[in-house]
């Protein structure tokens, strides 16, 4: 993690909690931060409900002012129009959404989705003024033959296909290793290094140093608070997209002040 760069902390909670879960949710993980008088300009905290929870949690958000932000699981490619069951992008921005999930492995893999669909989803979301969080990972088999790095590295080239040096700068990309997801098979520190590293080097190659040095890049992947300062100490480790782990306040918050878990 460089210092140049605020860490982010992002609970996907996948398909999971209801409206009404997800407000006591939010109260309790806003409780428990709160207690620890926790700067959420030194660590930026989001929550990535469901699409039916969004509005109960912009009206918490908004009504006791909480500096929690939140962000959407997905987006339409459409701006409009006649697509049954898709959500806008414009939608999402009238919800207070700040950020947008794109690429998330379980969409590529249970929707099919390829990296000109996720850049798709990504434009729409910057062009709606939410930042997307755009995933790149990969599976068992890739890892085994160790081509993990040029993998991520393709995912990135195409995912990010069309954006400016300004707008990847402000992007981020989130590396979740699809074999560590909800297996509690976590990557070790070197392992994310490894990959977030080349992420960043990708960038820097193809959009210039200050998209390098702006792009944050998160790891993913039955990351807890008890293994969450080992992978936040490794230099181009920007923060965590956090699935599992996230539903809990309590084991969440502790993700957030990864500066005050011991490096395992
Ligand atoms: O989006 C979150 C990731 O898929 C990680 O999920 P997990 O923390 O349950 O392994």
């Amino acid at each position: 993690m460089a210092a140049t760069r605020t860490p982010l902390m992002a609970g996907n909670w996948k398909m999971n909690l209801n409206h009404q879960e997800a407000v006591v949710l939010v109260q309790k993980l806003a409780w428990t931060l709160s207690d620890k008088k926790h700067d959420f300009a030194k660590v930026e905290v989001v929550v990535v409900p469901p699409f039916t929870d969004l509005r109960s949690v912009q009206t918490l958000v908004d009504g006791d002012r909480l500096s929690i932000r939140y962000g959407a699981q997905d987006v339409s490619v459409h701006e409009s129009g006649a697509y049954t069951g898709e959500i806008s992008a414009g939608m999402l921005a009238k919800l207070g959404c700040s950020y947008v999930v794109v690429g998330h492995s379980e969409r590529r893999e249970h929707h099919d989705e390829s990296d000109e669909t996720v850049s798709a989803k990504a434009h729409r979301a910057l062009d709606a003024g939410m930042t997307p969080i755009v995933c790149v990972g990969e599976g068992l088999e890739i890892r085994q033959a160790g081509e993990q790095v040029a993998h991520c590295v393709a995912q990135v080239a195409g995912s990010l296909a069309g954006f400016s040096a300004e707008q990847v700068a402000g992007l981020v990309v989130a590396y979740e290793p699809v074999w560590a997801i909800g297996t509690g098979e976590v990557a070790t520190p070197d392992d994310a290094q490894e990959v977030c590293a080349a992420v960043r080097a990708h960038v820097r190659e193809t959009h210039g140093d200050a998209a390098a040095d702006g792009v944050r890049v998160l790891y993913g992947g039955s990351v807890k608070a008890a293994n969450v300062a080992g992978i936040m100490a490794e230099t181009d480790v920007d923060g965590c997209l956090v699935g599992g782990a996230s539903l809990q306040a309590d084991e969440f918050g502790g993700i957030c002040r990864f500066y005050d878990m011991p490096v395992l």
